[in-house]
């Protein structure tokens, strides 16, 4: 395992390895003399050079991408929170490895790898409504999981989930993290009715009272709050940015997965960028606290990496004008007068 206690996290989390500030700058000149007026590729330009400073060289790729998603089964999914049952999570999985899910579509002609990792579906979380959902050496083998999933090379990693109930989880930890009760946080996720509404707006509630000493340390609200395919996407986020491999975060699952470790250093996530911005009650918001403005808003509220997924095609266009474009000297087009 490559942290073998919480405090392990922590220590990481205080020498946060940095990009290459000498290949972003070097990119961001890139830009100015290309055959444009500087800027006018908006955001397409800052992401060019965010790329460029992760993957340390001024001109990056996008011949490896990854795509991790992470599936874990949860004790609250027994209290009614989700349209559907907990079955769900492992038929997904089922369904990842046959090809026929949303993501598979999306992984394929975004140009990515897929990869899936369900963690001891078998073995749901405890109810966290009275219990800790995770004791801290089950969230460090998630975490790990989560870690190991990413390889030594990736030009990019993209970051998604499974697992029925999660969306309450999610809530639940922005809740805790942020402030507020469940009517704050808890969406319709699969599309549960009013009563299901409720439903997870009173398990939060209940949550939140039950783990009230706790709610001052991040990783213990982690622990206790979360979930493992939660656990082992903040892992694979960690090992990326060991790795300096630049990262599309999903919608509000994945995001709020971060959100703890975002709590111990703001800086952990400058490596991260969110694919887009879901439909689900709170992503909006915990975007906004988290300083990530999203690549897209197209109104999706799926999960399994698949927003982010499509983000994807955003970051080739960028990388396809940066890279391929011919400066105004190489093209001998005149430079603004
Ligand atoms: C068929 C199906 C495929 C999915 N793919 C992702 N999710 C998404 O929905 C779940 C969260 O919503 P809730 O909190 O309401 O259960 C997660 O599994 C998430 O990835 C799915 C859900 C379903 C039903
Ligand atoms: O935005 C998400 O992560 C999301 C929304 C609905 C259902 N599952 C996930």
């Amino acid at each position: 395992m490559h942290f073998n206690t919480l405090d392990d996290i922590r220590g990481f989390c205080r020498e946060l390895p940095g990009g290459d500030e000498a290949a972003a700058e070097a990119a961001a000149l890139r830009q100015q003399n290309l055959t444009k007026p500087p800027g006018s590729l908006g955001r397409l330009e800052e992401l060019a050079i965010w790329l460029s400073r992760w993957q340390r060289r001024e001109l990056p790729r996008l011949d490896h991408v990854t795509i991790a998603v992470f599936a874990g089964n949860h004790g609250i999914a027994e209290r009614g929170v989700s349209a559907y049952p907990p079955e769900v999570t492992a038929q997904m999985v089922a369904n990842f490895a046959a090809g026929g899910a949303a993501i598979n579509q999306i992984a394929k002609f975004a140009g990515a790898e897929l990869r899936v990792e369900p963690i001891e579906l078998a073995r749901p979380t405890r109810d966290f409504t009275v219990a800790p959902a995770m004791d801290s050496a089950d969230f460090l083998v998630a975490l790990d999981t989560g870690w190991r999933t990413v390889p030594e090379q990736t030009d990019l990693l993209v970051v998604g989930e499974m697992g029925i109930a999660n969306t309450t989880v999610a809530a639940t930890l922005c809740a805790a993290l942020m402030g507020g009760r469940g009517a704050r946080w808890a969406g319709r996720g699969t599309g549960v009715d009013d009563a299901g509404l409720l439903r997870k707006r009173s398990t939060i509630d209940a949550a939140l009272k039950f783990h009230r000493d706790l709610m001052d340390d991040p990783l213990a609200v982690a622990a206790a709050l979360g979930g493992r395919e939660l656990a082992a996407i903040s892992g694979a986020v960690l090992a990326a940015r060991a790795r300096r491999i630049p990262v599309l975060l999903d919608g509000f699952v994945a995001t709020a997965a971060v959100l703890p470790l975002a709590r111990l250093a703001p800086a952990i996530l400058d490596h991260c960028r969110a694919g887009h911005v879901s439909a689900e009650l709170g992503h909006r918001e915990l975007l906004r606290e988290l300083d990530l403005a999203p690549l897209l808003d197209l109104g999706m509220r799926l999960g399994e990496a698949s927003g982010a997924g499509v983000a994807i095609l955003l970051l080739r266009a960028a990388l396809a004008c940066h890279n391929g474009m011919a400066t105004f000297a190489e093209a001998g087009v005149s430079g603004a007068g």
